[in-house]
């Protein structure tokens, strides 16, 4: 197999949401749990998304585990590396976005990397190096109060300088409208300058076109899916990959019983939750209780098992943001979202041993612990629900079942139910 393109994801919603893009592009494309093992039998893909949960961990190790999956891809054959990161750039001063990056960099020996998680197809776009979320600058959208990583700064510019060693410059939008010579003359612009980054604003999917033509020139980039569209939509266009039409990986029906977990504390799933409330029984487990250990998975499992034979149900740890405000003030942040993690993965585990075959899981970490739990090593690509969020099947899993993983942020207010419906 030799890959066109390689893909390293710091968590496993966005490399679900990445897959599916590039598998719409026509990309082959196939989504793997950490580095794959040399046993598990990968098809002929074009690229491949190593999902790692490496969003909110310590910086030395999630550069040690990107620099891993970078290796493998090149030895691969891929000779360009996309750094997935979140289109709303969750992050934090200590990292990860900007080490990740400046190690990948000094591995390929990238002078200039274009940097940008514009998706317009979810509304994230960039401009001045301002990141928006619809209509609002990143640090007035609801990524304010995230619980692992609240956005206080719009200018990414600013928040790379504090999170990388290379100077970073800006390769703004008049340039990549002037098209994708006047790109390549900024980067070597600032490449002359000794500036290792930019942040490229891109408003459109056509300015990702632009950007996805010069980035497939270089070894490495980093970004959410749109600069994903537009790395794929170069590689079909300049015939270095054949295109393919997407298809339905998950086609067969697995069956079984089906359940929804949810550890987003986002605007977007609480919407989900609530509207989810009318179809289907809905258990909001105490944070509180699961931190301090007092046998909150268990309640949730005794509660789930009876009515799972009558239709899916929802378990949800997510609060509101005044509520995980107050839960972290008297537990910390991290303890509190590692004990409720690690419950959702228990949750998890024993609802597969029931039967579960079909699990939809809302929010980025909360999904990493639970694949992680279920020993699941890749997934192939089936249809899109929304935006960014495909029907998954598992591949060398223990059981034949269907996933889907959903970004916190992702998603229209009926998510659960559209989830549900495609996934048979
Ligand atoms: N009620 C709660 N209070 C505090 N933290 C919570 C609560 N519910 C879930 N969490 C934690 O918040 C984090 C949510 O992150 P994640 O699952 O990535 O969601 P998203 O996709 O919205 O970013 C997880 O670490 C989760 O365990
Ligand atoms: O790019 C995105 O927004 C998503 O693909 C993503 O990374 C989601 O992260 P979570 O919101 O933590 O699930």
């Amino acid at each position: 197999m030799t890959l066109a393109l390689g893909c390293i994801a710091d968590d496993y919603t966005g490399a679900s949401d990445l897959a599916n893009t590039l598998t719409r592009a026509g990309l082959r494309t196939v989504q793997t749990i950490g580095v794959p093992a040399d046993d598990l039998a990968l098809p002929e893909v074009d690229a491949v998304v190593v999902s790692l949960k490496s969003r909110s961990i310590e910086a030395g190790l999630a550069v040690s585990r990107s620099r891993a999956a970078e290796a493998w891809l090149r030895g691969r054959g891929a000779g360009h590396v996309l750094f997935k990161i979140c289109s709303t750039f969750d992050s934090t001063d200590a990292g990860n976005i900007g080490p990740v990056m400046d190690a990948l960099r000094a591995d390929c020996g990238e002078a200039a990397v274009l940097v940008t998680p514009a998706f317009p197809e979810t509304g994230r776009t960039v401009y001045q190096g301002n990141l928006f979320v619809g209509a609002v600058p990143l640090n007035e959208s609801p990524l304010k109060d995230h619980p692992l990583n609240p956005m206080h700064d719009s200018n990414l510019v600013r928040v790379l300088v504090r999170q990388s060693r290379t100077q970073i410059g800006l390769v703004d939008l008049a340039t990549v409208t002037r098209g994708a010579d006047a790109v390549r003359a900024r980067l070597a612009e600032l490449a002359g300058k000794g500036i290792g980054a930019a942040i490229i604003d891109a408003v459109f999917d056509r300015d990702l076109e632009t950007i996805g033509l010069v980035a497939a020139e270089h070894r490495l980039s980093v970004g959410a899916s749109g600069i994903g569209l537009g790395l794929a939509r170069a590689l079909v266009s300049t015939g270095k990959v054949q295109s393919a039409s997407p298809s339905s990986e998950t086609g067969a029906p697995v069956g079984g019983l089906a359940a929804c977990l949810a550890g987003s504390c986002s605007q977007a799933t609480l919407q989900q939750i609530a509207n989810a409330e009318r179809i289907m029984p809905v258990l909001h487990l105490d944070p509180a209780r699961i931190i301090t250990g007092s046998g909150e998975a268990q309640r949730a499992l005794d509660w789930a098992r009876p009515r799972l034979a009558e239709g899916p149900v929802l378990i949800a740890s997510s609060s509101t943001p005044d509520q995980v405000a107050a839960l972290q003030a008297r537990h910390g942040r991290d303890a509190a979202g590692h004990a409720i993690e690690q419950a959702m993965a228990d949750i998890a585990e024993t609802l597969v041993k029931s039967g579960v075959r079909r699990l939809v899981v809302a929010g980025g970490e909360t999904s990493g612990a639970v694949v992680d739990r279920l020993r699941i090593p890749g997934f192939l690509v089936g249809v899109e629900i929304a935006a960014g969020v495909p029907v998954l099947r598992a591949v060398g899993a223990e059981s034949d079942m269907l996933l889907a993983l959903k970004s916190g942020n992702f998603g229209g207010a009926e998510f659960f139910s559209d989830a549900l419906r495609l996934m048979r």
